[in-house]
């Protein structure tokens, strides 16, 4: 039997479950395992969901949310670190407090306010919270109604807004913004990170043509999860992304061979590995 010298990165997901397993932190585990990641798991809520919506949610004591961050890092050190669906202020004090004195090297903040199915997945109240957790992360990952909630603005209609929005709110909290031109018109879609530490050098701006399909169930929860395992094997957020999208995209067309739920199903994590 032959193992690789180098270990792979122990990556944690923090986030909300969805039992067809499509999004939240099934999508996160699948996502770290097809980028050679060990995946680990801290639960913020069991969500009664599936492809066509959510039914109920149910919210653990931020006690037990510590209680779990705590059995991870006391044990394991945490290489990377995906955080998804928090449900209210409590719990993203509780994460910004465990990030403060664990200080993993990795963060990526997808910060989930609504689900595709436009369900609320985080209470307004706790929106104004993601100010103290955001300073602490390295990467956020806001959809474009997530983006234009963080600049305090309206949802961009086009690319040169929706980099305007997330210049602002790289400069304002001082953290790599991955903008993601899903949910924009378009044949093309467009994705790139405006880092304020990258220097003066043009961003790589990767574009990929749009997949007509219902399959995008997860897809921010994936991409995500993706470039929190990727970023400890490679030596820039660019070269995540390059190698995350490439991934995504195939796994967005592939996810019709699943056959998974009568909503809006989910990408084919194992694209790389299955076909
Ligand atoms: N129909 C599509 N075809 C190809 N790529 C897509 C499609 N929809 C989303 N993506 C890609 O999936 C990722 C997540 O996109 P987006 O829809 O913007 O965020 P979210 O899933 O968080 O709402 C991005 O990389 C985006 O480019
Ligand atoms: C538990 C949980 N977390 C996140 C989501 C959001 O998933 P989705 O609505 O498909 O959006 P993206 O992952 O594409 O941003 C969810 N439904 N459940």
């Amino acid at each position: 039997m032959t193992m690789s010298a180098v270990p792979p990165p122990r990556v944690l997901s923090v986030a909300g479950t969805d039992p067809t397993g499509g999004a939240g932190i099934q999508a996160d585990l699948k996502s770290i395992a097809a980028h050679r990641g060990y995946g680990m798991a801290v639960v913020t809520a069991l969500v009664a969901q599936n492809t066509c919506g959510v039914r109920s949610v149910h919210l653990p004591p931020a006690s037990f949310l510590t209680a779990q961050l705590e059995a991870v890092s006391d044990d394991v050190t945490v290489d990377a670190v995906k955080i998804g669906m928090l449900a209210e202020t409590d719990q993203v004090q509780v994460v910004a407090d465990w990030l403060a004195t664990v200080a993993p090297p990795v963060v990526v903040l997808d910060p989930v306010i609504v689900a595709t199915s436009g369900d609320r997945l985080l209470s307004r109240e706790a929106e104004g919270a993601l100010e103290d957790l955001i300073p602490q992360v390295h990467l956020i990952t806001p959809n474009v109604p997530e983006l234009a909630v963080l600049s305090s603005t309206s949802p961009a209609a086009s690319w040169e807004e929706l980099l305007g929005q997330a210049h602002k709110v790289a400069d304002r909290y001082g953290v790599a913004v991955l903008a993601k031109g899903g949910h924009l018109p378009g044949d093309t879609v467009y994705d790139t990170v405006i880092d304020p530490a990258a220097g003066e050098e043009d961003a790589l701006v990767v574009g990929s043509p749009r997949i007509l399909t219902s399959n995008t169930h997860g897809t921010g929860c994936s991409l995500s999860a993706a470039m929190a395992t990727l970023r400890p094997q490679r030596e820039t957020w660019d070269a995540a992304l390059e190698e995350a999208k490439r991934w995504l995209t195939a796994g967005i067309e592939a996810g019709r061979e699943l056959h998974v739920g009568r909503g809006h199903g989910p990408v084919h994590h194992f694209v790389d590995l299955w076909t």
